[in-house]
């Protein structure tokens, strides 16, 4: 039987988490469609994949999340320097559940999980000390208590329609292989480099 994209993605990630040093090496550029049309990109740290879909967690109130509730088509893209891979993700971005974003929260540290609740994230400070005491603030408040999740706290599935796999080659004859769900199957095609 042939292997799906998301087997042969899971392959490929298992390969290069074991050989790369690098510092976060799930980091991932979500790209998403502007308000204003412009494509808009910045990365973040794949979580997982659940049942084929490719999961990222963060605050849903700031640019992102309000460009995905008014367009929920968004691309991840991957730079896998040891296994030589860059993989292109096109699907639609759905909000995880309540409890699933419960999870995620939980289990962030304690330093991610303060930030997540003093930062508005994206909106303008005068200075970067103002949110410091504000941390600093909440950190002795809740001194041996469990935090809960902010509502802005959340994630995304994102469920894949293509994904492009280009086994990078010095020579420039890069292979790419295209993916795309068509009538709820896999089709593979081949592309020059
Ligand atoms: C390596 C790396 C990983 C990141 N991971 C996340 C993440 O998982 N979730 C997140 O919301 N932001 C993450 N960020 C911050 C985002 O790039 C971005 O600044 C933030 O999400 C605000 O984006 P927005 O204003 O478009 O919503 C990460 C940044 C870097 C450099």
């Amino acid at each position: 039987m042939d292997i799906t994209p998301i087997e042969y993605f899971n392959e490929l990630f298992i390969k290069e988490l074991s050989l790369t040093k690098v510092s976060i090496p799930t980091a991932c550029c979500l790209s998403t469609i502007g308000t204003d049309g412009f494509p808009n990109a910045r990365f973040v740290s794949l979580k997982e994949i659940v049942d084929g879909e490719f999961v990222i967690t963060g605050n849903m109130s700031s640019r992102k999340g309000i460009e995905i509730s008014e367009i929920n088509k968004v691309a991840l893209t991957f730079w896998w320097t040891e296994t030589g891979q860059q993989v292109r993700i096109q699907g639609n971005a759905e909000r995880i559940s309540e409890e699933l974003s419960d999870s995620y929260f939980a289990a962030r540290n304690r330093e991610s999980q303060i930030v997540s609740i003093v930062s508005e994230q994206g909106k303008e400070i005068s200075t970067f000390d103002e949110l410091n005491k504000k941390y600093q603030i909440l950190e002795k408040e809740y001194l041996g208590k469990s935090l809960e999740r902010p509502k802005d706290f959340g994630g995304y599935a994102i469920k894949p329609q293509r994904i492009e796999f280009l086994e990078f080659k010095t020579t420039r004859f890069h292979e790419r292989k295209l993916y795309e769900l068509i009538d709820g199957k896999w089709k593979i095609i081949y592309l020059q480099p």
